[in-house]
């Protein structure tokens, strides 16, 4: 175990997510003590942006910690105790052509579902193995990486089969933001709620809502078949929902529980189970990255500019469950504390009809040395088709990222299950390539040959 007060080296530092995890790291401080954090980043200028504010939430707080900005692997890593991985590998000018080429084609876009979580994942993979070498070789032997980094499934799997004996937990906010919503309908905490879940990353359902014991699924179902998953004060507690398509997706439970009203789905399952009506309902030309880029980054730096000038920094960032959760799974990590969080982790029988090394998505009680899964049982074949179906893709993504085998991404793209055709996946993958030359070079290759032939 490792000793507080702990270094905290934020890798991805000029993430728009970055001043809400430090404002987190400083209302928790107490339970989670710390000496340093340090900020590291590939792109200077955009962590040399957003570092003085996150000084100020530091400085608000707290004149010990030290703080270092950088964008050198030894000066981040070296004798760090907790590694929080955040990285847009292709920033958010990716993020838009993952969402859009997709969109041209009929076919869902969206950063971690479908073609754009395929593709996000081909440029994230090695990126990720290349941080936990760095980590492995400066940071203190018993150091921690938590991972936000997205796409989660695909990261973790690419992870399992590149370093299976790397100290990487990966993390999702979604299923805690769900009980964020579920916790504001029942007129609860979220953290009094106790729930069982079963799936893959961003592809699972609750099976019980327990508060106190007692399973509250079914007062859930009522409200749902209402309104969805949304509550007015839980757009309130977290004003990204607020967005339109973030509004739009909670409501989205309603008609999938319509159809499928035993488990409560997670709310990336839209995006599989309705392709047609996501479609129609984007626009090719103004998609997530756009209304982030005009939103949640525009503000961002607009404050950061500001408090250069005028020394007085706006309200300009929220913490929400997003910084809360990460500091929690980090605290239960550091001490100890068995805490009963939804992780991803390999499988080794969680779900006992998937195969025992996928990395799945379940309750664990996270220790000191990792999670250790709560075994949800065999779930039912509808359900299990339906991951395996997920996971197979997920799975031939990651080879054809280590292979650099473009049969295997047209393979993965193909199988997706919000891809309709071959055709589709080819004219998708293709001109994705295109887009992607300057990261998927093996890949470009195995094409290049392919036309060739
Ligand atoms: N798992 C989850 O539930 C969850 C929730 C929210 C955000 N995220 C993820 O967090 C990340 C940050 O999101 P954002 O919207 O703030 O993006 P962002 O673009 O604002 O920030 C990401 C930062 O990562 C940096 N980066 C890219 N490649 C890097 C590398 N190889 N090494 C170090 N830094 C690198 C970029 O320069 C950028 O500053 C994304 O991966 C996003 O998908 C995950
Ligand atoms: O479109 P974005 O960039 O706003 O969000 C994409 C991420 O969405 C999920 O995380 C949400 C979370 O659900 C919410 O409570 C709050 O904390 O914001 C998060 C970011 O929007 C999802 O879990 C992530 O994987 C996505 O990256
Ligand atoms: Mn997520």
């Amino acid at each position: 175990m490792v000793k507080p007060p702990f270094i905290l080296s934020i890798a991805g530092g000029g993430s728009t997510y970055t001043p809400g995890i430090v404002k987190s790291l400083m209302v928790q401080l107490e339970a989670f003590p710390l000496a340093e954090i340090r900020l590291y980043d590939i792109d200077a200028a955009r962590q040399n942006t957003i570092a003085p504010v996150v000084e100020k939430v530091i400085r608000d707080h707290s004149q010990r910690i030290k703080f270092t900005v950088t964008n050198d692997a030894e000066t981040a890593f070296s004798g760090a105790h907790f590694v929080f991985a955040q990285m847009r590998v292709g920033q958010y000018k990716m993020r838009e052509q993952d969402e859009k080429i997709p969109l041209r084609h009929g076919v869902v876009g969206q950063e971690t579902c479908g073609p754009g979580g395929l593709a996000y994942g081909l440029r994230t993979i090695l990126p990720m193995v290349e941080l936990i070498d760095q980590v492995t070789r400066y940071a203190h032997e018993n150091a921690w990486i938590v991972n936000y980094s997205n796409p989660a499934a695909i990261v973790a799997e690419g992870v399992r089969r590149l370093r299976p004996q790397a100290r990487v937990l990966n993390i999702c906010d979604m299923p805690v933001a769900a009980m964020r919503n579920m916790g504001a309908i029942l007129g609860v905490d979220r953290h009094k709620l106790e729930v069982d879940y079963f799936g893959l990353n961003h592809f699972g359902w609750f099976t019980q809502v327990r508060v106190d014991g007692e399973d509250r699924l079914p007062e859930l179902r009522e409200h749902v078949a209402r309104f969805g998953l949304l509550t007015e004060d839980a757009a309130q507690t977290d004003p990204q929902h607020a967005d339109p398509s973030w509004v739009k997706t909670w409501r989205n439970i309603k008609p999938i529980m319509e159809h499928f009203p035993e488990y409560l789905p997670n709310p990336y399952l839209q995006y599989y189970l309705m392709p047609n009506e996501i479609v129609a309902h984007q626009d090719p030309d103004y998609t997530r990255a756009n209304e982030v880029m005009n939103g949640r980054e525009k503000k961002l730096f607009a404050a950061a500019q500001e408090y250069q000038r005028s020394g007085v920094l706006p309200d300009a960032f929220h913490v929400g469950v997003h910084g809360a959760f990460i500091v929690d799974v980090a605290c239960s990590l550091a001490f100890d504390l068995r805490q009963r969080h939804l992780v991803i982790v390999e499988n080794k029988g969680a779900i006992a009809n998937l195969p025992y090394d996928a990395m799945v998505e379940v309750p664990a009680y996270i220790t000191s040395s990792g999670p250790e899964p709560v075994r949800m049982g065999a779930v039912p074949l509808f359900h299990q088709t339906l991951l395996m179906q997920q996971l197979a893709s997920e799975q031939l993504l990651v080879e054809a990222t280590i292979e650099g085998s473009y049969e295997k991404a047209l393979q993965a793209f193909t199988l997706n299950r919000t891809v309709p055709t071959m055709q589709h996946a080819k004219a998708i993958l293709d001109e994705m390539i295109e887009a992607n030359r300057d990261y998927w070079p093996a890949l470009q290759k195995a094409w290049e040959n392919g036309k060739a032939v």
